[in-house]
This record gives C-alpha cells, structure tokens and sequence, in this order.
C-alpha cells in the first residue's frame, strides 16, 4: 500500500487488514512516498518521519512491513518505479496495490499508467466521500471495507487547531507528532523538529 501518510491514519490501516484478509495476503508492505509529486511540496512533511510513524502503526501487525523504497530513491515518487523494485527484491512474489477510490481516480494521471497492470493486481477499496470506480478494467478489484471518515488532511488540521486526534491515529503516532511538533502551524512546511536520522535499508 503506497502512500504519503502524513500522518498515518485508521483509515489506512482497517483498509489494509480487509485487504490481506480478503484477498489472503501473505505481507502487506506499506510504502511512505519519497516525492509525492502530485501534492504540493512545501506541504509534505519529511519522509523520515512519514517512514516511522508508519513504523510504529504497523509495529504490532506481524503482517505489516514498511518498505523504505520510495523514500530512498531520489526525485519524484512513481508507482511505476515502486512496483519494479519490489518485483526486483521479491520476484517470486505476487503483487497486489492497495489504493483508495480517491487515488484510484487519479491513476491514469500517473507515470506509465498504462504499464501499471502488468506489474500489479489494483485493489481499489472504499473511502467516505468518495466515489469507486474500476474503470471497466478487469485487473482491478474493488473492495468495500468498513468505513473510516479519517483523512491525514484532517489529522493534520486538527493538531493545528489544538484538537486531539487521538483513535484517528495510533497512539504512538499521537506521541511522535507531539515530540517533534508537526503540524503544529497549519499556514507553514510540516517539517518542523528535527528529523530522526535512520539506516537506509528495505
Ligand atoms: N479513510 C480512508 N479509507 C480508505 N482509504 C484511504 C483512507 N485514507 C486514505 N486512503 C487511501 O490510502 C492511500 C494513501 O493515502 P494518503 O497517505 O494520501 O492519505 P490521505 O488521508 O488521503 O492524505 P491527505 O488528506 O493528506 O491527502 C490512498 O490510496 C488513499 O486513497
Ligand atoms: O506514479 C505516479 O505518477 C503517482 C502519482 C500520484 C500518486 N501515486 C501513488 O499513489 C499512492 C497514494 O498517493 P497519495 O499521494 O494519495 O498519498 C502512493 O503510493 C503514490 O506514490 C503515484
């Protein structure tokens, strides 16, 4: 499951489980986007905080890994590159991308869109507010999960306005934003503390 995750949310992880459980998925790498390209900039937090909060909220799911793929390749993030390195580090593996209606909407906006379906079965899942669509493809499924009108947009309004967004998120997320102060000022950059130096590898 590919994301900016900034904050990681609920939503993103009760989408996850329904998946793996449905579809009987052995692993689900999550992937914290490097240069989400098409959110503004100025407006991401840094990727080492993004990769480990999503660390802890996966912390307890044996199931759930993070993959620093994204993150550690420069330049802009492509879900074209993403597929490619996993399929390179797990070649035996069958690949499955988890998207929200939201992001499923915008896939033929992404680089090499047409190439996407060879590396990957799309795994569209419902979001509040949104509409799901296959696009007619048949390499795409779509999958009803329990509905969580959680938004990282929200989460990060939220801290800024001084409101909890604890059970939005997990509670170690809760506590890593308030260690570092992110989201803290709404009207500037998130990357506000300083920013966790961690290993670079998978
Ligand atoms: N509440 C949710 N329910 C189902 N899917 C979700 C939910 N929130 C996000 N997703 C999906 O998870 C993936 C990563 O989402 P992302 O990290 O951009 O979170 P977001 O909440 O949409 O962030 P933002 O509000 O900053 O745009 C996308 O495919 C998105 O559609
Ligand atoms: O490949 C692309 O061009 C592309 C453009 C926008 C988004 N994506 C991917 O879609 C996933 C969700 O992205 P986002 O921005 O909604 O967090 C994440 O894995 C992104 O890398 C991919």
């Amino acid at each position: 499951m590919g994301g900016t995750f900034d904050p990681i949310h609920h939503g993103h992880l009760v989408a996850a489980s329904e998946v793996a459980s449905v579809f009987k998925l052995d692993e689900v790498i999550f992937v914290p986007t490097g240069e989400p390209w098409q959110k503004a900039k100025n407006k991401v937090s840094a990727a080492e905080h993004r990769y480990l909060m999503t660390v802890i909220a996966t912390a307890a799911n044996p199931q759930f890994t993070v993959s620093r793929v994204d993150i550690d390749r420069p330049g802009p993030t492509f879900t074209i590159d993403t597929l490619r390195d996993l399929r390179e580090m797990r070649p035996d593996a069958e690949l499955f991308f988890i998207t929200g209606a939201d992001a499923l909407a915008q896939i033929m906006s992404w680089k090499d869109s047409d190439e996407l379906w060879e590396l990957a079965h799309f795994v569209g899942v419902t979001r509040p507010g949104h509409v799901l669509d296959d696009m007619g493809r048949s390499d795409v499924s779509l999958l009803e999960v329990p509905a969580m009108a959680i938004s990282s947009t929200d989460c990060r309004q939220r801290v800024g306005a001084q409101n909890p967004v604890w059970y939005l998120v997990p509670d170690g997320v809760v506590q890593y934003i308030a260690k570092y102060g992110l989201y803290m000022d709404p009207a500037t950059d998130h990357d506000a503390g300083t920013v966790p130096v961690t290993s670079r590898t998978e």
